[in-house]
């Protein structure tokens, strides 16, 4: 390894942006060329779908049963779900239209917040550990919003001008709609809703925002891997109206086909291991468009520093076990980090954090899943 690309173990190689690559090559260049997902079953049936969740309608007193019922099943089933009617349009609106700005900018100005090693925080790619590794066709900008005290302002974007009010704006109200999540999954549950929300009142959140170039060879890349998120909540938007993301379910993968102005909700590692696996942290991944650009915004939520990592002991009592091992505060430092996904590249090996905690199986986790592929 040359002096250009020593690191140490928590550093990630350089790698060229996508978006600048794909501008260059006609041949998608063979790190990019993904031939174990090309025999991958994607599910043809469109009216089978992530459920749709009216948050309107359970803030109204004649609705609210009925839709309560429908996000606990969600929850259960596909451990995704698309929000609508949530409150954050205005906020949502500005971000679609910061994030295409900013990605529309010549390459050298945002290089100007390249990633650094040692951090994911900034503009690149995801997580590369050695030189041979296969890339995932996507560039992203990411940086770590809450709480405010780890903020690094250097990451936070001049241009668009709106962006950092943007972020601010946008920053507080996911972190709003995820408590308010949490609350009414908590009730779902059986459990007092500080349960759950006691846990993420010094709450850590980090925006990824994911820019996929098209690709004339779409077939043959991936947007980004298999994974699941080893977090507590990801609310996600897709800015525009280019679909990509997919589910992993009954084997198969399952479209997801975003409603413009609504998020995309899913369960992370955290949440299902506190939830004695009643609630999935389900594998997505994202496809390339051949002619568009696709571009989207995850918002990952992850607990307080010393939040216990185990099922929620009520619940445990419930059902008589355990299914997962409790992490220990140490171990649990290194989850909290919400910007960490669990593809078997950036944090632990093939397996997501409720895979290592998994005491048995039984349930269609993204172990079953990975397993049952
Ligand atoms: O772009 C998407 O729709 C999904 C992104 C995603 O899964 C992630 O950033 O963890
Ligand atoms: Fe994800």
């Amino acid at each position: 390894m040359g002096t250009e690309v020593e690191q140490d173990y928590f550093g990630s190689l350089p790698v060229p942006s996508v978006q600048d690559l794909s501008a260059k090559v006609e041949d998608v260049p063979d790190r990019y060329v993904r031939p174990e997902f090309e025999s991958e079953l994607v599910c043809t049936d469109a009216t089978f779908e992530i459920p749709v969740v009216d948050l309107s309608r359970i803030l109204d007193e004649e609705s609210r049963r009925e839709e309560m019922a429908k996000l606990h099943k969600a929850c259960e089933e596909w451990g995704f779900f698309q929000l609508i009617n949530h409150g954050s349009e205005e906020a949502v609106g500005r971000m679609k239209n910061d994030v295409e700005e900013f990605f529309k900018q010549p390459l050298e100005a945002k290089k100007a917040y390249a990633q650094k090693p040692n951090s994911a925080e900034g503009y690149g790619q995801a997580f590369v550990v050695s030189e041979d590794q296969k890339l995932d066709w996507g560039d992203m900008y990411f940086v770590r919003s809450l709480p405010a005290r780890v903020r690094n302002m250097s990451f936070w974007p001049e241009y668009p001008t709106t962006f950092k009010e943007t972020l601010e704006i946008y920053s507080s109200a996911v972190k709003g709609l995820s408590l308010q999540l949490l609350a009414l999954m908590a009730e779902n549950l059986g459990l007092e809703a500080e349960q759950l929300t006691s846990m993420f009142e010094d709450i850590s959140q980090a925006l990824r925002m994911n820019y996929y170039p098209p690709c004339p060879q779409a077939d043959k890349v991936v947007g980004i891997s298999p994974h699941s998120d080893a977090t507590g909540l990801t609310l996600l938007i897709q800015t525009n109206n280019v679909q990509g993301l997919q589910v992993r379910k009954n084997g198969m993968w399952i479209p997801v086909n975003a409603i413009p102005g609504g998020f995309i909700i899913n369960i992370g590692d955290l949440l299902e291991v506190w939830s004695n696996g009643k609630y999935k942290s389900i594998e997505h991944r994202v496809v390339v468009n051949p002619n568009k650009e696709r571009l989207s915004v995850a918002g990952f939520h992850g607990p307080n520093e010393d939040a216990i990592i185990g099922p929620l002991p009520d619940l445990v009592k419930k059902d008589g076990a355990a299914n997962y091992k409790s992490l220990d505060t140490e171990c649990n430092n290194s989850v909290s980090d919400p910007s960490l996904i669990s593809n078997g590249s950036e944090t632990v090996g093939n397996n997501s954090i409720s895979d290592l905690l998994m005491i048995r199986n039984g349930s269609e986790t993204a172990t079953d899943q990975r397993r049952n592929a």
